[in-house]
């Protein structure tokens, strides 16, 4: 195990090093070995072999900052957790008195404070262990991506403690597939759902299993293939708005310098607004209470997701913290908004079982959206909390996720010219001016091949949780302990996409954009015939290369019973909106790519914008007749 304690430390040149603990063999391992402070120590007057002075990696001002954000907002909060049981108190001493630094000591107090238990066992004990700390998580890179330094010094099942708090931290795909697939109901959401069920209520994500199943066998027929032809469509009139508004910043041959990641937020709001509940948002060209209070809510979702002290369930916290009150107000929007949805919906309903709604002429229906589907058919009956819940986990679902598929897949585009150039040269040919239709979409398989590639090596989100309900083992991973490893109802998992989508046990140059790789067949003898490979022939009729024929190495819509159901939506959406969008501009970044930067929150997104240089493309060539695409939409997007 102590092979495994390694850190990556610089020299004054950046030359990278990996440095070994210099604790001795024997010795039982404390959990402060692990923690880069204590690194730091016996490396500070130790010379590389290049000569220069090694230290460790300089936290960035950023990072600086958000760490003493965290400690700050943690010290504000302890006086709510003192209060709660004298033995705390004590407690509390212990942790800041202790040697571990402050910051350290809080949050391991406030995660037992706020969750009002230590964390039981479970099991896991066989489970090589990678121990971290708050100032980890508050280094220059975002957590999954700790997570992957660790999955390569401890292997594809790992477990890592925070504090009190322990999780199991999965990337090996026979393991995945175990979670999602074969053994998918003995596990719940678990820390998400608590973090997310304010917001979502039990909406399909966050659900209970017993929740879970009747909604799910609703949900699935609405995304039928007729709707799925009216939201083409649609998708391609509200790219159209994008198109018209870049069109005019570029007139008379300008150059306009567009943050780009924005632009693809406000196509995908008013699309998940038009798809879901025929609400138009109109972002692209307006702002309104409502979508601010939208705007307002993914953040707080995001900053939930990331902030692994749920102090905003402490009392008090909703109304003395006063983001928990801004969030609390936005939320209250959001409802009303969907409240008089729904009862607009309900008002106008026309019962009908799955199978004939499913026939109705999506070319006539002036309402194609999911609300309406949801609401007209007929035996599942929701009660308006339950469908206000799948409403905005499905506006909160599908909205960042496309619009962050796009700014990556362009982000690589503008960096690729030779993937850019057959890209262009396979939509000149196949759509050319014409507007995009779900045929259209079937014949462009290396406009897939680049999205699933950008999924790839940005999966949204990169990690998926899970918590098990009773006991089981866990199948042995490459190189683990052959009879895998047992563990305890109660256990929290963390499997991690992003190792997965970036394990060198699985793909060739991972971290490399190369699309093709789609084409090629890929396997590990190391498996020894427990995982199938990437096998491009696998992957059927499905738009994209997936878990199926990867055998879950590459899972870009998740997979097994709770996979997206939103999958061809989305990927049809991103589709559309990439060729219309290439078809029409030139791209190129305006800056270096690392100004871009990563930070994380449900899913990876930039830290800066994605700021390129929009210009109009000279007379693209290809089929110009605007009769090869669909009809003009007919829906009439109702605004309350
Ligand atoms: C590129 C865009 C998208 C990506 C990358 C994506 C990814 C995912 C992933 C990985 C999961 C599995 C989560 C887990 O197992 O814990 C998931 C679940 C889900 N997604 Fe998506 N999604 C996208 C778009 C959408 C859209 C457009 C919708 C709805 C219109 C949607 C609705 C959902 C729902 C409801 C679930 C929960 C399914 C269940 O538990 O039964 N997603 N998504």
């Amino acid at each position: 195990m102590l092979d495994a304690l390694v850190r990556r430390v610089h020299c004054s040149q950046r030359h990278d090093y990996r440095v070994q603990c210099g604790a001795p063999a024997s010795t039982s391992l404390p959990r402060c070995l692990l923690r880069q402070r204590d690194v730091r120590a016996p490396v500070k007057t130790s010379y590389g072999t290049c000569g220069h002075l090694l230290q460790p990696r300089k936290r960035s001002r950023r990072a600086a900052q958000r760490l003493v954000a965290r400690a700050s907002l943690a010290g504000s909060l302890v006086p709510l957790g003192l209060f709660l049981t004298p033995g705390l108190l004590i407690l509390a001493t212990g942790f800041v008195k202790g040697k571990g630094n402050l910051s350290d000591g809080l949050s391991r107090l406030l995660t037992e404070v706020s969750q009002g238990y230590f964390q039981p066992n479970v099991g896991g004990e066989t489970i090589p262990v990678a121990q971290g700390e708050l100032s980890d998580l508050a280094g220059d890179e975002p957590l999954f991506k700790n997570l992957f330094t660790w999955f390569i010094e401890s292997g594809g099942v790992y477990k890592l403690a925070f504090g009190p708090k322990a999780f199991i931290v999965v990337s090996d795909p026979v393991v995945v597939r175990h979670l999602l697939k074969d053994n998918y109901d003995n596990y719940d959401k678990g820390v998400l759902a608590e973090i997310l069920e304010p917001i979502m209520g039990k909406g399909l994500i966050p659900a209970d299993l017993e929740t879970w199943k009747p909604r799910r066998r609703a949900i699935v027929p609405a995304f039928h293939k007729a709707y799925l032809k009216a939201m083409v469509s649609m998708f391609a009139d509200c790219t159209q708005r994008s198109i018209d508004k870049l069109t005019k910043l570029t007139e008379s041959g300008q150059e306009a310098i567009i943050d780009m990641e924005e632009e693809f937020l406000n196509i995908g709001l008013d699309i998940i607004g038009l798809g879901v509940f025929n609400y138009d948002f109109g972002s692209i060209s307006k702002e309104s209470p409502v979508i601010k209070a939208v705007y307002g809510v993914l953040k707080e979702a995001e900053h939930r997701s990331t902030f692994y002290i749920p102090y905003w369930n402490l009392p008090g916290a909703a109304v003395l913290v006063p983001r928990q009150r801004r969030f609390r107000a936005d939320l209250g929007v959001i409802n009303e908004c969907l409240d008089g949805l729904i009862a607009q919906a309900k008002r106008t309903r026309q019962a009908d079982d799955a199978e004939a709604l499913q026939q109705r002429d999506y070319s006539k229906v002036t309402d194609p959206s999911l609300l309406r589907f949801l609401v007209d058919m007929r035996g599942a009956d929701p009660t308006d909390k339950q469908l206000r819940d799948d409403l905005m986990t499905m506006l909160i679902a599908g909205h960042e996720t496309t619009a962050a598929v796009l700014t990556w897949t362009l982000f690589a585009l503008v960096q690729n010219p030779a993937a850019l150039e057959r890209a262009l040269a396979e939509i000149d040919s196949v759509v050319g001016d014409a507007r995009p239709a779900l045929e259209h979409i079937q014949k462009l398989p290396y406009i897939a091949a680049i999205l699933a590639e950008s999924l790839r090596l940005y999966p949204q989100p990169p990690i998926l949780i899970r918590r098990a309900l009773g006991e089981d083992t866990l199948p042995a991973p490459l190189n683990g302990d052959p009879n895998g490893y047992p563990i305890g109802k109660g256990a929290d998992l963390f499997i991690s996409v992003w190792n997965l989508h970036r394990s060198p046990h699985l793909w060739k140059d991972p971290d490399s954009f190369r699309p093709e790789r789609f084409s090629e067949t890929n396997s590990n003898e190391g498996f020894k015939g427990r995982w199938a490979g990437y096998r491009p022939s696998a992957q059927g009729s499905s738009l994209y290369p997936n878990e199926v024929s990867s055998d879950f190495a590459f899972m870009p819509f998740g997979g097994g019973a709770r996979k997206c159901v939103g999958d061809q939506f989305a990927f049809t959406e991103a589709t559309v909106a990439l060729a219309m969008l290439l078809r029409r501009f030139d791209f190129s970044l305006a800056g270096d790519p690392k100004d871009v930067g990563m930070a994380t929150g449900a899913t990876i997104h930039t830290a800066n914008g994605l700021k390129v240089q929009v210009r109009r493309r000279q007379s693209p060539a290809g089929p110009s007749s605007l009769s090869a695409g669909s009809p003009q939409l007919s829906q009439q997007p109702v605004t309350v």
